[in-house]
This record gives C-alpha cells, sequence and structure tokens, in this order.
C-alpha cells in the first residue's frame, strides 16, 4: 500500500521551499490549490481526450497522462498540509464510472470542499482522484515513482528558470 505519509513529507519539503524562493511563507494558498487542483485535473483530462466525442485521436502516451495525474496528486498533498488534514487510505474496487463521469464527480467534490472545508471533503476529493487514477491503470507503484520524480522537477525548477 502507497506510504502517504513519505509522500506528504516531500510535499512539505517542496511546498516550504516554494514558499521560501517565492516570498510567501505564511501566506494563506489555500483558494490558489484549489484552482490549481482543478485546472491540473482538467489537462488531465485532456490528455486522456475521454470526452472528446467529436475526434478520432487516442489519448497521449502513458507517461504523459501519468505526469498530469501526479501534479493533481501534488495539489491534494499540499492542501492536506495547508489544512492539517491527512489521507491514509488506498483506492477502491474499480467502479462502473466512465472516466468521464469520476472527472465531473471531482470538480463537485473540490466545489464541495471550497465551500465547507472538513475532513470528510478532503477524503472525498482523494478517493473520487484515486478512482479515476484505477480507471487509468496506474499502480501506487506508477504513482509513487513518477510523483517522485516530479517532486524534484518542481524543485529543479525553483531553483532554476522560474
Ligand atoms: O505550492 C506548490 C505549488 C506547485 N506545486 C507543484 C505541483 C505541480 O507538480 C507543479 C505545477 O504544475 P505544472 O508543472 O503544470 O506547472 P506549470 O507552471 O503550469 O508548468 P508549465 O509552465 O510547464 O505548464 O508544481 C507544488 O507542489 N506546491
Amino acid at each position: 500500500m502507497l506510504n502517504w505519509d513519505e509522500l506528504y513529507h516531500m510535499q512539505n519539503e517542496l511546498d516550504s521551499f516554494i514558499e521560501r524562493e517565492n516570498n510567501l511563507t505564511g501566506k494563506d494558498l489555500l483558494r490558489d490549490k484549489l484552482l490549481a487542483l482543478s485546472v491540473e485535473a482538467g489537462e488531465l483530462a485532456n490528455e486522456t481526450r475521454c470526452f472528446k466525442f467529436w475526434s478520432r485521436k487516442g489519448p497521449s502516451e502513458k507517461s504523459i497522462i501519468l505526469e498530469e495525474y501526479v501534479d493533481g496528486i501534488h495539489f491534494l498533498l499540499s492542501i492536506g498540509l495547508e489544512k492539517d488534514f491527512r489521507f491514509s487510505g488506498s483506492a477502491d474496487e474499480k467502479g462502473s464510472q466512465s472516466l468521464t463521469d469520476l472527472f465531473i464527480a471531482f470538480n463537485r467534490c473540490i466545489s464541495a470542499f471550497e465551500l465547507d472545508q472538513t475532513k470528510d471533503h478532503y477524503i472525498q476529493m482523494w478517493h473520487v482522484y484515486l478512482a479515476i487514477g484505477e480507471k487509468l491503470s496506474f499502480s501506487a507503484q506508477d504513482t509513487i515513482q513518477a510523483y517522485i520524480q516530479k517532486n524534484k522537477v518542481n524543485v529543479e525548477r525553483q531553483k532554476k528558470e522560474y
């Protein structure tokens, strides 16, 4: 099973670094992070092309979809750090909902959390996001590996190009 504690720890290091580099230490970044999460989910949906009924072009390759997916994991962890909530479960069995259904449900969960910032609503966002990962056939190992890799890229980018 995924050890979320380790990922929360890595995310905390990254977030503190980003805040220091950008003079944002102590600032309330929750609303920006919620919008970022919603945008990342949109980028992910776009790469899967799950809703593009008008097009015969297939999805992007798995590595690209996985990188978009772990961007969302970054923000879910980061939001938990901001609110002092932790998720510790795992993905449920693959359900019958389509990817499109899941993306719509995920946006609903973000809105529910924004309106009422409880731990239950936080956990709900995780369940739906993990269901998206399950539907995309990402294993826990795929997700951890890609998370660690993108976390490093994020640190490097802070040091250089931004
Ligand atoms: O407080 C923060 C802010 C950002 N990130 C991470 C999450 C994600 O992995 C990345 C932002 O996403 P992305 O790589 O799409 O950033 P971008 O600036 O939109 O990149 P690009 O210009 O390449 O599209 O930064 C954090 O972990 N914590």
